[in-house]
């Protein structure tokens, strides 16, 4: 009977994660990547599939189950796409995880290995369809003990990378010569590679300063004499390129640094000629890429900018909602898709801009394809349909207040579904803090309502998809988010009467920094469950692979500078105040937030007799909650609902 399980932790299994939904440049297919989660492999199991576009015909191209990120190529004949191996050479090292395939279009099933690589960070096809222009990492320390003389040591999701150098490379595709760019630095990471329409030149963004990574120069390589020249120097934000379709202007997707990591990402237009900036969209105030938070999505390899013959298409983070747009030189941006209380994830447009494939996703729908066509939306898959038909899913109520300083703080209630009894409710905080909660599927939050708690997410001060000044909270951590987020908990309690001694809280990374400053300032909550998280931001300056910037830019400080105000928006500094009953999970290869961070408030938390636990994840790092391995975020979940029902009594206790 529909809706007959209760979604538990283990729902997860079978659930079919749809992504990277690409076009092929005439139209004729969109190809996508189709992941399933499986507990019996612990593993996603990844196939490529496509849509003949005009019949609506299903195709299988690559069965799997490690292939992913198809990259159809500009003729509409060919494609690439990766697949994931795991092989060590005769003396047991690893070899390059990362095999680039090409196949054909014209007769499924046919693929040949370009090159063995340690990973992808970008791709872009020659107009002939020949080449492909790819920004490969290179260098892998396999030595025993680790001499290091650069920075990061390591990176969330790749280990060490004191050796990593991310290159710009041509590849012939037909004989897999690959040939490296020169472009005279001693240190660089290639962020993204973009092949003009005409041919004759290869943009590429770079960060060229070990110390300042954050920092993006563009250089132009001219294919036929060989040479790369800087049009654009110490730009900031993602570096993401797309060429005009007269191969003149170059679309870069960043900012110039005005806000810091608070800055919105704007569609820049660069005249590679003078070097000239211009930004397309800092009248809309908003976001130019999709921040909303979710927890059912697979690796992709779409561009997140897109320049056809009707202008830039981008994804606008707006209000928890994401919506697609458009932006021509001398025009306004303009909403191209708005899909309402819902999530345009990816998308990939033609290239005349007449047919747009794209993910959608709303909080009781998980990814899906979609075609838009002729100002007509239309859904081709029903990969979840199954799934979904097993679970009761509740749907969330928006709601918003006046903060006390004025300002609109808007937020959702997703309580228990019909028949499920409330236990208590949870005020779950996101993190970034430049992301948003929204109307993106979160599997967590129905795991959580399935078990009685309502979930209460809010977009404090600091959160993205309002203002830039909405975002900003740099040097001011701890204090109007803090305040948004406790009159948050202050409305629904009065307002829509959530019981107020059935409380907890909990959070991920920024989220669990304020998890753990709320409970070191209230002792409101009865539980909470910090994971991911920061307690200590002078051992996180130089422990982690953004510490030394982030810290910087976001809270004014540094273990010489201003010492005095790392640590007093340390949340270990108030440990002592802490009685709140607290969970804390972190991975034990978590090089964005270390576990340093987790060892030094559990320690404190054990030293003064406060109930705790440290949930260690082997071999996971700060997206276990997102793309760890199945069984481990099983685990995760169930730990997380053995505290709260541990720590939040019955619905029989008194308010
Ligand atoms: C290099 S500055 C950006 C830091 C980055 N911010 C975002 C918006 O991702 C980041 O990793 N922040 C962490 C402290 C964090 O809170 N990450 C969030 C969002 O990815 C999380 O939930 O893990």
């Amino acid at each position: 009977m529909p809706g007959a399980e209760k979604l538990g932790p283990d729902s997860l299994d079978g659930l079919v994660l749809v992504s990277n939904p690409a076009v092929t440049p005439d139209g004729r297919y969109i190809l996508y990547t189709a992941a399933r989660v499986s507990l019996a492999t612990d593993s996603y199991e990844s196939s490529i599939l496509a849509v003949k576009v005009d019949s609506g015909e299903q195709i299988v191209l690559q069965s799997g189950p490690r292939d992913s990120c198809p990259v159809p190529s500009p003729d509409g004949r060919r494609y690439v796409f990766a697949r994931k191996v795991e092989q060590r050479d005769r003396r047991g090292n690893k070899l390059p995880g990362i095999e680039l395939r090409l196949a054909s279009l014209d007769a499924p099933g046919a693929s040949q290995l370009i090159a063995r690589v340690e990973g992808i960070v970008s791709l872009s096809w020659s107009p002939d369809s020949r080449r492909l222009a790819a920004a490969l990492p290179m260098g892998r320390p396999d030595e025993d003990v680790k001499e290091i003389e650069t920075l990061p040591v390591w990176f969330n999701g790749k280990g060490f990378v004191y050796k990593t150098r991310i290159e710009p490379f041509i590849i012939d595709v037909d004989s897999g010569i690959m040939e490296r760019i020169e472009l005279g630095l001693n240190w660089l990471q290639v962020s993204d590679v973009a092949w003009s329409p005409d041919g004759k030149k290869i943009a590429i963004s770079v960060a060229a300063d070990m110390l300042r990574p954050y920092l993006l120069d563009v250089y132009v390589y001219d294919v036929e004499n060989g040479e790369a020249h800087v049009v654009a120097q110490g730009l900031r934000g993602y570096g993401e390129l797309a060429w005009s379709p007269d191969s003149k202007l170059l679309a870069y997707l960043g900012h110039r640094g005005e806000r810091g990591f608070s800055s919105h990402q704007k569609i820049m237009l660069l005249n590679p000629e003078t070097g000239g900036l211009e930004c397309l969209t800092c009248s809309l105030d908003r976001n130019a890429v999709n921040t909303v938070n979710s927890d059912v999505r697979f690796r992709s390899c779409l561009k997140k900018l897109q320049w056809t013959i009707r202008g830039i298409y981008f994804l606008v983070s707006d209000s928890g909602r994401v919506i697609l747009y458009r932006v021509q030189p001398g025009m306004e941006p303009e909403p191209v898709l708005d899909p309402g209380e819902a999530v345009v994830d990816e998308f990939s447009a033609s290239r005349d801009g007449s047919i747009i494939a794209y993910t959608l996703m709303t909080p009781v729908d998980p990814k899906e394809l979609y075609l838009y066509r002729g100002m007509e939306a239309r859904r081709l898959t029903r990969h979840t349909e199954a799934w979904k038909r097993r679970y009761k899913l509740a749907q969330p109520r928006r709601f918003s207040f006046r903060a006390s300083d004025g300002a609109t703080v808007e937020g959702w209630v997703l309580p228990p579904p019909e028949g499920v009894e409330q236990r208590g409710w949870v005020l779950y905080i996101h993190g970034g803090p430049k992301t948003m909660w929204g109307y993106g599927f979160m599997h967590e939050f129905h795991v959580l309502s399935n078990a009685g708690y309502t979930v209460v997410y809010v977009n404090p001060r600091g959160s993205d998809g309002y203002s830039e000044d909405f975002a900003d909270i740099r040097c001011r951590y701890g204090e109007r988010d803090y305040m948004d987020l406790m009159e948050a908990v202050d409305y629904v309690v009065k307002q829509l009467g959530l019981p107020k001694s059935r409380a907890a809280v909990m959070g991920g990374s920024y989220g669990g920094f304020m998890t753990n400053w709320v409970i070191g300032h209230t002792s409101f909550f009865r539980a909470a469950v910090t994971m991911r998280g920061i307690s200590n931001w002078i051992s996180m300056y130089g422990t982690t692979d953004i510490g030394w910037y982030f810290v910087e830019d976001q809270l004014c400080c540094t273990p010489w500078r201003r010492s005095d105000l790392c640590w007093e928006k340390s949340p270990l500094r108030y440990a002592d105040r802490i009685e709140t009953p607290t969970l804390i999970i972190h991975s034990n290869e978590d090089y964005r937030c270390w576990l340093d961070q987790a060892l030094q408030l559990y320690t404190a938390l054990k030293l003064r007799g406060v109930e705790t636990k440290l949930a260690i994840f082997p071999g996971e790092n700060h997206d276990l909650s997102r793309s760890g391995k199945p069984r481990h975020r099983v685990k995760r979940l169930q730990l997380i609902l053995d505290w709260l029902n541990k720590h939040i009594p019955g619905a029989r206790n008194e308010d």
